[in-house]
């Protein structure tokens, strides 16, 4: 190992502890970009990094995006945008990654805080945002910090954008980032995203494509209030009872997307695809065991990495206005607003799955003959995202992986989505590379999210030698 590296790697492992203060520090914080109140917390989170940032000496600003598109009374939480370093030598690498978090309420099923790291006797820590995305957003700080203690040089320019609101669909970046690629953004070289997950949990991986996301609503009204079912049960046309038959109508139980026209859009298998399965280190315990059953779909590997990354999905999330609380209340809901999204794949776009999706939830609607109103609207949407390994921004990463973990890594596509990969890739005219730090257990987005401590340190160590490794690639490609 090159001395620098060793150097780095020792200042990392003393300053764990540290690390995981800020961890803690930053979970603590409830950056929920879905809940309006909390929309304070997600600026403070922001003004979190900026401090910690300006405090190691980086160049920071916070970007305004103004009111947040059909919720105007509201402003868009700021972009954090970074620059550390500024050699014309040195190559520079844009990261990017999200310091927004899902939803979490103790009473969804947490067994701890949500909003309180708690660490138990396996290094596994607990907390909400801890793998998606703060730990590795505060990876890249912490390799700047561990540098600076080392005594290391920093081996490229770092150029940092920092969102929150990706788990919104990212309001408002695609056009901060189409404005800046020729200005903030224009020396970078290459692009690197910490946002996805392992496979398992020992194989790291590095990540050459995502799928897509259009989520949809579907408002079924019809009352003018909420109804007692005793006295109007059997008079009244009931929102709920249509919206669960629409809601039934778009998927069956084994995942098969019953909009017709919608199969037709996705690109078809070559036997060259088909060949890159078999190679990849994963099993069904590895699904069984991050899914906490053995309720898969498929029985074999090869179906089920095929059903998450490369044919879409249809997943059912929500009904907003319906009757979900413990106990039993007779009420009929005058007003229910079901939640779907579909997960896409080459090459379907955005607008042809959205007439498809009408067309199917206009049909059926009508089928039932009720006379109340119907809704259906694309709450946001992001394209999927394919692109070449075969570049040094990904040669670098394996070759930090292999000093790392000391095994060469997989190449995977990811089933999630992070629609401004693709806006990065376009914009910049960059190589985007997806470097993930959690594992497969994870559990980004469910109840108990939490991020190991192995993963947390050696993927700060990971994304420090990653950056090392680029600054010795020959430049051969853009
Ligand atoms: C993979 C990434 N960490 C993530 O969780 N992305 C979200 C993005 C999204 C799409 N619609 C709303 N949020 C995801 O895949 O759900
Ligand atoms: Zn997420
Ligand atoms: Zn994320």
């Amino acid at each position: 190992m090159a001395p620098k590296l060793d150097s780095y790697f020792k200042t990392v492992d003393s300053l764990a502890d540290s690390f995981i203060d800020r961890l803690r520090k930053a979970v603590a914080i409830p950056s929920v970009s879905a809940d309006e109140e909390r929309r304070p917390d997600v600026v403070k989170m922001g003004h979190f990094l900026k401090d910690e940032l300006t405090a190691l000496g980086a160049h920071v600003e916070a970007r305004p995006l103004g009111p947040q598109p059909h919720k105007e009374h509201l402003e868009l939480p700021p972009v954090i945008v970074a620059r550390y370093g500024e050699d014309p030598k040195k190559r520079t690498i844009l990261v990017y990654g999200h310091y927004d978090v899902q939803p979490a309420l103790k009473e969804d099923g947490w067994a701890t805080e949500p909003f309180e790291l708690t660490i138990d006797d396996k290094g596994r820590m607990y907390g909400r945002g801890s793998t998606d995305d703060k730990g590795p957003v505060l990876g890249w700080i912490n390799a700047i910090e561990a540098h600076q203690k080392a005594g290391v040089d920093f081996p490229v320019n770092l150029l940092m954008c920092f969102e929150g609101m990706e788990e919104y669909g990212s309001e408002g970046l695609d056009d901060f980032i189409n404005a800046e690629a020729k200005k903030f953004f224009k020396d970078a070289d290459a692009v690197c995203i910490s946002d996805n997950y392992w496979l398992g949990t020992e194989k790291p991986c590095l990540t050459y494509g995502l799928r897509g996301c259009n989520y949809y609503s579907i408002e079924i009204s019809g009352p003018g209030q909420d109804l007692h079912s005793g006295v109007f049960g059997g008079t009244a046309q009931e929102p709920m009872t249509d919206l669960v038959r629409v809601m039934g109508s778009l998927v069956d139980t084994n995942g098969k997307i019953l909009i017709s026209g919608l199969d037709d859009l996705v690109a078809p298998m070559t036997d060259e695809e088909k060949s890159l399965y078999g190679d990849i280190a994963f099993t069904m315990d590895n699904l069984y065991e991050s899914l906490g059953s053995k309720t898969g779909i498929y029985d074999d590997k090869e179906r089920t990495l095929m059903g998450r990354w490369r044919y879409p999905s249809l997943s059912l999330h929500g009904i907003e206005g319906a009757f979900s609380a413990p106990g039993a209340k007779t009420v009929i809901p005058a007003k229910v607003i079901g939640k779907f999204s579909i997960r896409t794949v080459p090459n379907m776009e955005i607008e042809d799955v959205d007439k498809l999706v009408y067309a199917h939830i206009d049909k059926v609607f009508k089928s039932l003959g009720s006379k109340n109103t119907l809704k259906t609207i694309n709450q946001h949407s992001g394209k999927w995202w394919v692109a070449s390994p075969k570049h040094w921004n990904f040669t670098a990463a394996a070759k930090a992986v292999q000093e790392v973990w000391g095994v060469q890594p997989d190449l995977t596509r990811e089933g999630g989505s992070i629609p401004v990969t693709l806006t990065f890739e376009q914009a910049t005219g960059k190589n985007v590379l997806l470097l993930p730090m959690g594992s497969s257990t994870d559990a980004a987005h469910s109840i108990n999210e939490k991020l190991d401590r192995r993963n947390y340190i050696e993927g700060i160590k990971l994304l420090g030698a990653y950056l090392h490794y680029v600054a010795e690639e020959p430049m051969k490609e853009s």
